[in-house]
């Protein structure tokens, strides 16, 4: 007989035995999964982090109050382990998985050490990998495609193609994701975008991995098996981080370290089988059958009563580490709640003070200067604790807590195999995993291939071309080389602009928006650089706006008997390439700077004045002298100017006269009416040129400036 659990892919292994009596008696044993190494991985070194004193405060409100989320925590990870942090909602724990990974570095103090060594974030990038709670994943890509992307992003031409097949074939079979190659990635379930976020990242095997949420939104054999899958990157001797909102009883015990948080401070730290026996110690008595994980969250939600200071206090904000197989710090509880209760009656006076002066809140920043011990004044003002710890611990507050920060010693897991890493850090690493121009070509292959996968806009975009053509042609049908519709015919010119405008630029409007939270997570993780992605961006849609612009173009220029000269045909057309381009560029302006509800809204409509001081609607002599400025900033006005000397410029003959009577017969009398007999349509294209690498150049900061203020 043999069982096969599929969700957990573990055979189930039966042994068949008899008692005295004859009957059969069956064991079913659930077999040891077979851990799989992945051997075929660069080598990176073994990385441990420890945190001390970590402080973080942002601004809020308009009074811009300063609010405290982490109040002077600290810790230590190592690797070889799986670490969970947890806490009730709200407790900061993406706030300092964020601060570890050193996605926000502002607003934050204290110390992060990396190897006994004071971290360096650009160092540090290329070691860690950080994969955030939605899976950020390019849905139109095959799951063998985005690991060839990954691939040949992070690990570059220095591996050869068979390397890198080789890599990406064991880690898809080693993450169950090998019969899946073929699917696209929008169509795998939850758990299975999970495991391609991990394989993604674990292409180039960093040694740091952090996680928010990873199990959040996966059913329980998911979650089983994304914590099974992280417990054996860590047995691999990475260091694994992740935050956990409360995992059931059996992934709680796959964890090998636990570090809790409450309100912004360290509750516990230290191994998860020690959990229950020191919250006992605390007269914290978890019942029997009672999920750890579940129990340590409500007595961190004040459900067992006040006794988070108590926490804090004993762990020593952190500082402390109850490790199996070392003594726990020793705690004195009685004196422990008798220096509660009387600093808290003292410091309700003390806050009162502080408060009533009323330039000190609970979440005063820590002053330039100052260090964690100074500010738990403050803290302690608001019923922290922290500061008690610390007093205590040097033997004046009458418990004994021995701190063991600086002792570096730590019992790593049995089962750790650092076989597959180097131990030293290297120094001298590349920022990305190869040149950038090599990151430009992989990203455009990449977005030209989602191009070619979404091919309904494009079909979208070239019906409406060819349809708007024709209906524009029909409408105006051979009025271009007839005097008495010279006037219908400027407004044949006019539409023009109007339609290659907004024709382009809706489509770049939506470019950022949609593919910044894979970009914030993609440039964090050095994927590639901001400035290969988004001349890649940028580049992509140039062909295909082209050809569209060539085809109405065409056509309408045909249908409309404008003058069949294939040199004002060139010029007319260049006008009217630079008009889409350039608008192109406002929508990935807007796009960039702006979320998609005010883009949308606002590039239509900041386009009314430029459309307004064109020269269709107002000569330029018309114009008040105070708003003429505003007619050198219209790109309209240069690419409207532009086909109009194409069409009438250049010494063109008279235009036929149907009637009596055809006023603008004469090209001259037009471009005079247009206040255009003097413009020069070389500085026309040179307008457009310039506006198109000014805007290019500012969407590119504007996009920078948005990644930058996300974190
Ligand atoms: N930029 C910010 N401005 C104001 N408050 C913030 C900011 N970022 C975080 N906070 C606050 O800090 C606290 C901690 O937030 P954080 O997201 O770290 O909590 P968490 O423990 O991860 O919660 P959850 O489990 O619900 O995700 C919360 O009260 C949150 O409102």
């Amino acid at each position: 007989m043999k069982i096969v659990d599929e969700s957990e892919s573990c055979e189930m292994n039966p042994i068949v035995s008899y008692d005295r009596k004859g009957s059969v008696k069956v064991n079913i044993q659930p077999c040891q999964q077979q851990a799989r190494t992945l051997t075929h991985l660069p080598k990176r070194p073994p990385v441990d982090i420890v945190f001390e004193d970590l402080y973080y405060s942002v601004s809020e409100g308009r009074k811009k109050k300063t609010k405290t989320i982490l109040k002077c925590v600290s810790g230590r990870l190592y690797s070889g382990e799986l670490t969970a942090i947890m806490g009730p909602s709200g407790a900061g724990k993406s706030t300092l998985l964020n601060i570890l990974t050193g996605y926000r570095t502002s607003g934050m103090k204290g110390s992060i050490k990396i190897n006994g060594e004071e971290r360096n974030l650009s160092q540090f990038a290329k070691l860690s990998a950080y994969i955030m709670q939605d899976n950020q994943l390019h849905g139109n890509l095959y799951v063998e495609e985005a690991m060839h992307v990954a691939a040949n992003l992070k690990l570059g031409n220095e591996h050869s193609k068979e390397e890198k097949m080789d890599v990406i074939q064991e880690i898809l079979e080693t993450l169950g994701l090998q019969e899946h190659r073929r699917t696209l990635t929008c169509n795998l379930s939850g758990g299975q975008k999970k495991r391609l976020s991990i394989a993604l990242e674990l292409v180039n095997n960093p040694p740091i991995m952090f996680f928010d949420e990873p199990t959040s939104g996966l059913d329980s054999s998911s979650c089983f098996q994304c914590v099974a899958l992280l417990k054996s990157l860590a047995t691999e001797g990475r260091t694994i981080i992740c935050t956990i909102h409360q995992p059931s009883a059996r992934l709680f015990e796959m964890f090998d370290h636990l570090y809790t948080l409450a309100d912004g401070q360290c509750v516990y730290q230290g191994s998860t089988a020690q959990l229950v026996p020191w919250l006992k110690t605390l007269n914290l008595v978890c019942p029997s059958y009672h999920n750890p994980a579940s129990f340590v969250i409500e007595v961190s939600c004040g459900e067992h009563g006040e006794n988070v200071k108590n926490l804090v206090a004993a762990i020593n904000n952190g500082k402390n580490d109850i490790r199996t197989g070392k003594p726990f710090p020793k705690v004195d509880l009685k004196a422990l709640n008798n220096a509660n209760m009387e600093k808290q009656s003292n410091l309700s006076q003390e806050t009162d003070n502080l408060l009533s002066n009323g330039d000190a809140t609970s979440d005063q920043p820590l002053s330039e200067g100052s260090n964690c011990t100074n500010n738990m004044l403050l803290a302690y003002a608001t019923n922290d604790i922290a500061k008690d710890s610390q007093s205590n611990s040097d033997g004046k507050g009458g418990v004994v807590i021995p701190v063991d920060f600086s002792d570096n010693e730590k019992s790593k897991c049995d089962n750790v195999s650092t076989s597959l890493l180097d131990t030293s850090l290297p120094l001298s690493q590349k920022r990305y995993g190869t040149s950038e121009f090599n990151q430009f070509w992989i990203v455009l292959k990449r977005t030209l291939l989602f191009s070619r996968r979404d091919w309904t806009l494009m079909y979208l975009r070239l019906f409406a071309h060819i349809l708007v053509g024709f209906l524009i042609g029909a409408l105006y049908y051979d009025i271009g080389n007839d005097g008495a519709k010279v006037l219908s015919n400027l407004g044949f010119l006019f539409f023009n602009m109007l339609f290659l405008m907004y024709t382009s630029m809706t489509i770049t409007i939506l470019s950022f928006p949609l593919e910044m939270p894979v970009l914030i997570k993609e440039n964090f993780n050095r994927w590639y650089s901001l400035r290969s992605y988004y001349l890649a961006i940028t580049v992509s849609d140039i062909p295909f706006q082209a050809i569209f612009c060539v085809l109405y173009v065409s056509i309408v220029y045909y249908l409309t008997s404008q003058p069949q000269d294939l040199s004002r045909f060139g010029m007319f057309l260049g006008a009217c390439l630079l008009i889409s381009f350039v608008a192109q560029s406002v929508g990935l302006v807007v796009g960039a700077a702006m979320n998609v509800q005010n883009g949308v809204f606002l590039a239509p409509v900041m386009s009314v004045p430029f459309l307004l001081f064109s020269g269709f609607f107002v000569s330029f002599d018309a114009i008040p002298v105070y708003l003429r400025w505003i007619t050198y900033l219209s790109y309209i006005r240069y690419g409207f100017e532009g086909t109009a000397l194409a069409t009438y410029s250049f010494n063109r003959t008279n235009l036929k006269c149907f009637q009596v009577y055809c006023h603008f017969k004469d090209p001259n009398t037009t471009l005079e009416e247009l206040d255009m007999k003097t413009a020069s349509f070389e500085l026309d294209i040179i307008a457009l040129i310039v506006i198109f690498f000014f805007l290019r150049i500012s969407a590119y900061l504007f996009l920078r400036w948005k990644l930058m203020s996300s974190r």
